[in-house]
């Protein structure tokens, strides 16, 4: 972990249940990768995953079995990391190649802005090379204009103890909002593509097809139709992410699905016991239910990961990890990435408070941030609608110091604020009613309105609120305390605890229950609105990010207007507005 980060705290545990195919996963970990330096039970960094996954390997090779480790992508865009340098990424590509990740594939954050795709074909797809999976996206050669497989469209090959046939593919889901110089194909159309229809009568053990996708999502549904129809009785293995949750679920009784949860809070684990070589293999669907899958997702906490591995302390880490737990650190300083904007005087939740509420993060934005930060000095006393989109905060503002880190965190977009100048209020008074309630509309009109939204909400579309307290040590398979602490029982801290379609003992460190609060897709302030009566006409802003979307909504109410019509209402991205705004308005000591 990096020094000051917040020391783990022992939580009772539930083992991992090995097999003979072992799978560790990240996911959507979005420049995380010096791990959680503000919260306990996930603070532990790239380089401690990288002692983690090797001394897993070495369990793995005394044991005879086989362990690989996949990454399902969203590596980028979110943490200061990453963020911080210019241009992006400049630490990052050296730091996340130190994993050996043996399955990988691209998510939809490395491709909306076209240098990030660059860089990913530049760096990342080398870095792992044979072993990175573009099933559906190509690359367009910026100085030839060629349009080539972003990477392998699929990989063969054997694991090293046991020599079990993986046939493994790469997808992202059916993205639309990338920069021009990359292209996603449909999953649909893809999987009807001469080379897969010859991959997947490829004779294998197994077929294991990691994607940018949620596991409930319908690419899934199709990739596993396809492979199935002419392998009825392999087992297909899924890697997903994309919704930033934590989900599992089996398609049939020969497959498994799994996703990670995001920002490298967790880290997959997936098992397959059986007849999984093809000798061993089975002639019928009752000898396939010999297959036996299992799913867990670990807390990235060094004490989950020393209590996985059976290691402690001073034999845990490696002379590897330590070295990248170092670059880690080295790039961090370089980056400044703890200068202090200012203290927050308490914590602000994107899910964890109702919105509106005074804990809420949307509702500091809507009352104190933004009626500060959106100001045209030429326009500042014309009335007008600010709209901003829920899905731009990606994380909680926790108490004390706001660092530069802080504000990717919170902010890594490089959204600015348009705005389009005297509409009729009539119309713009709509429009935000249009954005939050009016999903079948849209979407008719093919703008889906939940991806204004934090990508959570695409799974959980109802609050989750718990009436008290949950029991911490009562249901199935009672947890046995983590490591030193003997008998006493630790007490709970906060932290997932998830229910998908296998049971509620996925998670392997035992929490106690968080609520969750649906916002709604977008928030908005009036500002210098006349007191006696409503306004002629507004200005209406809003986000870069959202211009289709206002666009569409505008349309529905009435008046038409192009993107000729938009133009910026205020200098400077909002991550700095927000930074600015925290150096005037919050105490610069904690
Ligand atoms: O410029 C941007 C880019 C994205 N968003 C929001 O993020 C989600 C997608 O997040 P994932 O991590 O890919 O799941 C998108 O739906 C938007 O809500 C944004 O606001 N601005």
């Amino acid at each position: 972990a990096q020094h000051g980060a917040a020391e783990p705290i022992p939580a009772p545990m539930r083992d991992l249940v090995w097999g003979k195919l072992n799978f560790l996963h990240t996911t959507d970990t979005h420049g995380w990768h010096a791990g959680h330096l503000q919260e306990s039970q996930y603070s532990a960094d790239w380089g401690d995953y990288v002692s983690f996954a090797a001394q897993m390997r070495k369990k793995a090779d005394d044991a005879g079995v086989d362990l690989l480790l996949v990454d399902t992508g969203d590596r980028v865009e979110g943490n200061g990391l990453y963020d911080a340098s210019s241009p992006k990424g400049q630490y990052y590509y050296d730091i996340y190649r130190e994993q050996d990740v043996d399955i990988i594939c691209t998510g939809n954050h490395e491709l909306y802005i076209a240098s990030t795709a660059d860089g990913e074909h530049k760096h990342t797809v080398p870095n792992f090379k044979g072993k990175y999976i573009a099933s559906n996206l190509d690359y367009i050669i910026p100085e030839t204009g060629e349009r080539i497989p972003m990477a392998r469209r699929y990989r063969k090959f054997n694991t090293k103890n046991q020599g079990v046939e993986v046939v493994a593919f790469g997808f992202l889901f059916d993205f639309t909002g990338n920069a021009n110089n990359t292209v996603v194909k449909p999953a649909r159309e893809v999987i009807r593509e001469k080379w897969f229809q010859e991959a997947i009568r490829e004779k294998t053990d197994v077929f294991v097809v990691i994607g940018h996708v949620g596991v409930q999502m319908q690419e899934f549904k199709d990739i596993f139709t396809e492979i199935r129809r002419l392998n009825w009785l392999t087992p297909i293995l899924f890697f997903g992410g994309h919704v930033h949750v934590r989900d599992a679920t089996a398609y049939d009784s020969r497959s498994f699905a799994m996703a990670s949860g995001r920002y490298f809070e967790t880290i997959g684990w997936m098992s397959v016991d059986g007849p999984v070589k093809k000798i061993e293999q089975v002639s019928s669907e009752a000898d396939a239910a010999a297959f036996k899958f299992h799913r867990r997702y670990i807390d990235n906490n060094l004490l989950g990961l020393y209590h996985h591995s059976g290691l402690n302390a001073s034999t845990f880490h490696t002379e590897h990890g330590k070295n990248v737990t170092a670059i880690i650190a080295k790039a961090r300083k370089e980056l400044d990435l703890d200068y202090t904007f200012g203290c927050a005087p308490k914590n602000y939740w994107m899910s964890r408070s109702p919105y509106p509420g005074p804990d809420s993060i949307y509702t500091l934005l809507e009352e104190e941030v933004i009626p500060d930060i959106a100001v045209n000095h030429k326009r500042k006393d014309v009335p007008r609608l600010v709209i901003v989109n829920t899905g731009a905060i990606r994380f909680d503002i926790f108490k004390g110091a706001f660092t530069r880190d802080s504000t990717y965190i919170t902010s890594p977009f490089l959204s600015v604020l348009n705005h389009i100048p005297d509409v009729p209020y009539h119309a713009a008074k709509k429009v935000i009613k249009l954005l939050n309630n009016a999903g079948k509309i849209m979407a008719d009109a093919h703008m889906g309105n939940e991806f204004m939204a934090i990508p959570e909400q695409l799974s959980i579309k109802e609050s989750i609120i718990y009436d008290a307290p949950a029991n911490p040590f009562s249901g199935e398979g009672a947890q046995k305390p983590m490591g030193q602490h003997g008998h006493k029982e630790p007490s709970l801290i906060e932290g997932y605890t998830t229910r998908d379609d296998i049971g509620d003992d996925g998670d392997d460190a035992i929490h106690s229950r968080v609520n969750f609060y649906v916002v709604p897709n977008c928030i908005q302030t009036e500002l210098a609105f006349p007191e006696a009566e409503d306004p002629e006409t507004v200005d209406l802003v809003f986000f870069d990010f959202i211009q289709p979307w206002v666009l569409m909504a505008l349309k529905f109410s009435g008046e038409v207007y192009t993107d000729k019509d938009v133009s910026l209402y205020v200098e400077g991205t909002f991550t700095e507005l927000l930074a600015g705004w925290i150096k005037e308005n919050w105490p610069a000591k904690c």
